[in-house]
C-alpha cells in the first residue's frame, strides 16, 4: 500500500515539470502510483497525456467528478529550493503539482471508503496551452464517463492556508492569446530608408495596444491585454525585416472579446498603411469563462461555514484564465481558489506554495465529497 506522503509526491512531481501534452513522465508517475492502490477500487484510463480514473460508489445514482490540471510553464525556475524542477526551462509555477497531489490525497481516500456515488478523477494536460479541457469533453473516453457534476480548485498565492475564495457567476475571464508577426524588409542600419523596420513597427504597435483597454473599453467593464514576449533581429547593426508579438486578451464577457478584437484588427489594418508592412494575427487557443454554478456553489460556501478551522472568502472575479470553464459549460458545478501564502505569485519563477495547503484541501474535499451522500 501506498507509503509516500502526498507533501513528497508534490516535491516529486515538481521535479518534472512538463508543457502541455508532452506530460509523460508526469503521466507515468500518476499511472505508478495509481496502479498501487487495489485494483478492485478503481477504473483507469488513458486519454493523450492525461488519465481518467472512476472509483465507483456503494449505491451510485450520479458521477461527480473532479478535475485536476498536470502540465507545467516554460519558466526558469529560481526557487533555490532542494526539490527544483530538473527540467531546463520548465517550472510547476502555476501550482498544478499541488493541484495533482491534492487530487491523489482524495482519489485514495476514496478508493479506501468509497462514497454512495460514483467518483471520477481527471488529469488533464495542456492547461496553461493549447488547452486540453475541450478536446477531452469531446472524447469518447470522457463521454463514457460524463460526470453530472464537476469541481476543481487553483491555488491563490494571496491567500494564507486555509482559505477558501470563491464567488457565485463568473470567476475567471474568458480569454484568447495573440500571436502577431510582422514582415518589412530588413537591411544596413545606416540605410533606414531603404528599409521597414520591424523592431520600430511592432514597438509602437504595443504601445498602441495599450489605447483599447484605455480608451475603447467601457471604464465599468474590465479587459487585459498583455504582450508576454517580444523577438526581432540579429545584431545590433542590421534592420530586423520580422518581428513577432506574443501575448493574451483577457474580458469579462464573450461579447467584450468580440469587440478587443475587432479594434485590435482596426489598430493591425492602421499599421500595414503606416509602416507598409504585412502583420498576420493568429489568436491561437481561447478559453470559456469560469463560470460558478449558483447552487452547487450556495451549498459549498454553507458547507464550509458549517465547518471549523476553515476560512471564507467571497472574492471578485479574476483576470486569470482557466480551460476548465469547457466543463463548467457543460456540467454544474464550481472551482474555488485556496490559499498558498506565497510571497512571489502565479507564474513567477520564485513562487513558493505553502505545502500545508495539500492536507488542508484533501481533508475539504474529503469532507465536502462525504457530505454530498444522500444529497441531490
Ligand atoms: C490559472 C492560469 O494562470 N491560467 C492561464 C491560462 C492560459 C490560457 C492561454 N494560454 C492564454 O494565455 O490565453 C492564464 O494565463 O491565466
Amino acid at each position: 500500500m501506498i507509503a509516500k506522503d502526498f507533501k513528497t509526491i508534490r516535491r516529486d512531481l515538481h521535479k518534472i515539470p512538463e508543457l502541455g501534452f508532452q506530460e509523460f513522465k508526469t503521466q507515468k508517475y500518476l499511472i505508478d502510483y495509481i496502479t498501487d492502490l487495489p485494483a478492485h477500487r478503481y477504473q483507469l484510463k488513458k486519454w493523450k497525456t492525461g488519465l481518467l480514473v472512476k472509483v465507483p460508489g456503494t449505491n451510485p445514482s450520479r458521477v461527480i467528478g473532479y478535475r485536476s490540471d498536470i502540465d507545467g510553464l516554460p519558466i526558469k525556475e529560481e526557487t533555490g529550493l532542494e526539490f527544483h524542477s530538473t527540467h531546463e526551462g520548465r517550472m510547476h509555477a502555476c501550482g498544478h503539482d499541488l493541484h495533482m497531489s491534492i487530487a491523489l490525497g482524495v482519489l485514495t481516500h476514496f478508493v479506501q471508503s468509497p462514497i454512495e456515488d460514483d467518483l471520477l478523477f481527471i488529469f488533464q494536460p495542456a492547461e496553461e496551452g493549447p488547452g486540453g479541457a475541450q478536446p477531452m469533453l469531446d472524447s469518447s473516453e470522457l463521454n463514457e464517463w460524463m460526470p453530472d457534476a464537476i469541481f476543481a480548485l487553483h491555488i491563490a498565492p494571496e491567500y494564507e492556508v486555509g482559505t477558501v475564495a470563491i464567488k457565485e457567476g463568473l470567476l475567471f475571464a474568458n480569454t484568447s492569446e495573440l500571436f502577431i508577426t510582422f514582415k518589412g524588409k530588413g537591411g544596413h542600419a545606416a540605410y533606414p530608408h531603404q528599409t521597414k523596420d520591424m523592431i520600430v513597427a511592432a514597438s509602437y504597435f504595443v504601445t498602441q495596444l495599450q489605447s483599447i483597454v484605455s480608451r475603447n473599453v467601457d471604464p465599468l467593464d474590465s479587459a487585459v491585454i498583455t504582450i508576454g514576449k517580444m523577438e526581432s533581429g540579429t545584431v545590433q547593426n542590421i534592420i530586423a525585416e520580422t518581428a513577432t508579438l506574443e501575448g493574451t486578451i483577457r474580458t469579462l464577457s464573450p461579447k467584450s472579446m468580440k469587440s478587443v478584437k475587432t479594434r485590435l484588427e482596426a489598430l493591425v489594418e492602421g499599421m500595414k498603411i503606416s509602416y507598409d508592412c504585412d502583420i498576420e494575427v493568429d489568436y491561437g487557443s481561447m478559453y470559456q469563462q469560469v463560470y460558478n454554478d449558483p447552487k452547487w456553489t450556495k451549498d459549498f460556501v454553507t458547507f464550509i461555514e458549517k465547518t471549523e478551522n476553515r476560512n471564507l472568502v467571497i472574492c471578485k472575479e479574476a483576470m486569470t484564465g482557466e480551460d476548465f470553464g469547457y466543463m463548467l459549460e457543460k456540467i454544474p458545478g464550481f472551482m474555488f481558489w485556496l490559499g498558498v501564502n506565497s510571497p512571489y505569485g502565479l507564474h513567477h519563477s520564485k513562487l513558493v506554495p505553502d505545502e500545508g495547503a495539500i492536507d488542508f484541501a484533501i481533508s475539504l474535499l474529503t469532507d465536502y465529497f462525504e457530505s454530498l451522500n444522500g444529497k441531490n
